[in-house]
């Protein structure tokens, strides 16, 4: 079948978005099976996942994402910012602010516009984190919850877990340009303390009010940029008393400003989404 599909990118973490609302793609074909085979850089049109938009019973529209390994995500910040400007600038939604449904619960993106009344950026209410073991989930020793010991390999890494409806895992070093971002990301990604695997923040505080951030992503790898993940690296530079709760986050694909307002728990993440082409493909 042929479907119509736009590729879309918030700071170099790139997407494929399709618009199954009559269900007729997942009538023929396997939402994995789509995101495996078209996120492919090579033999694919080349993306870190895929985000379907879909019809919601409890919110104003729903939204699936699928790694480019094919597993799905409860949630991705960078994909939500594009989302929402497809939606609007295509008119499937008319209002600049709007409720989302999620595997991660109600998101809310609003989308702001510059003089020619082009989307220029959107925030994103992204609901609160959770940093209990059972939501996260994580099984590791939790003496303190903001810095847990896991092995790996020969060494003890101190991470901390938190969840932004989707798992991360904050690790705090002293130079990001100097991390093996593969070599240590994956096995705390599989580590058997994070049953539903995990993503991996490394961390360099700048100051008070900026910090450094290489991400490796469950199911995509490294990737320029991870929102979810940047709402996570706040929280846990908050908890461990390194950062204030506003913060700007400086990430390889460019930055994002996370805001944790501690009266409603609530975090907000502002930033760009760039539009890059839209086709039809044969699948
Ligand atoms: N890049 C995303 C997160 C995408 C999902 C993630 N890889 C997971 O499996 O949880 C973001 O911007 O949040």
């Amino acid at each position: 079948m042929d479907v119509n599909f736009s590729k879309m990118e918030g700071l170099g973490n790139d997407f494929i978005f399709m618009d199954d609302r009559t269900g007729a793609i997942k009538t023929h074909l396997n939402y994995p099976d789509i995101a495996r085979r078209l996120c492919h850089r090579h033999f694919g049109i080349g993306a870190d996942g895929i985000i379907l938009i879909l019809n919601s019973h409890t919110e104003d529209i729903r939204f699936r994402i699928f790694n480019a390994d094919g597993s799905e995500a409860q949630m991705c910040g960078n994909g939500m910012r594009c989302f929402a400007k497809l939606l609007f600038e295509t008119g499937i939604i008319d209002r600049p602010e709007f409720h989302v449904e999620t595997l991660a619960g109600r998101v809310t993106p609003k989308v702001f516009f510059d003089k020619e009344n082009r989307v220029s950026s959107v925030r994103v209410d992204m609901g609160e984190p959770a940093l209990t073991p059972d939501k996260i989930p994580f099984t590791g020793l939790l003496s303190d919850a903001v810095s847990c010991p896991v092995t790996v390999g020969d060494d003890t890494v101190l991470l901390t877990p938190v969840s932004m409806g989707n798992p991360h895992a904050v690790v705090f070093v002293p130079d990001i340009r100097a991390m093996d971002v593969e070599k240590t990301g994956t096995p705390i990604e599989n580590h058997p303390c994070f049953p539903e695997k995990t993503n991996v923040e490394f961390i360099e505080i700048v100051n008070e009010h900026e910090i450094n951030m290489r991400v490796w992503e469950r199911g995509a790898g490294e990737t320029l940029a991870c929102g979810t993940g940047a709402c996570a690296a706040v929280v846990a530079s908050h908890l461990n008393g390194k950062t204030g709760p506003e913060v700007l986050v400086h990430l390889a694909g460019g930055d994002l400003s996370i805001y944790w307002d501690k009266k409603t728990n609530h975090i907000y993440k502002t930033g760009p989404a760039t539009f890059v082409f839209s086709g039809k493909i044969c699948l």
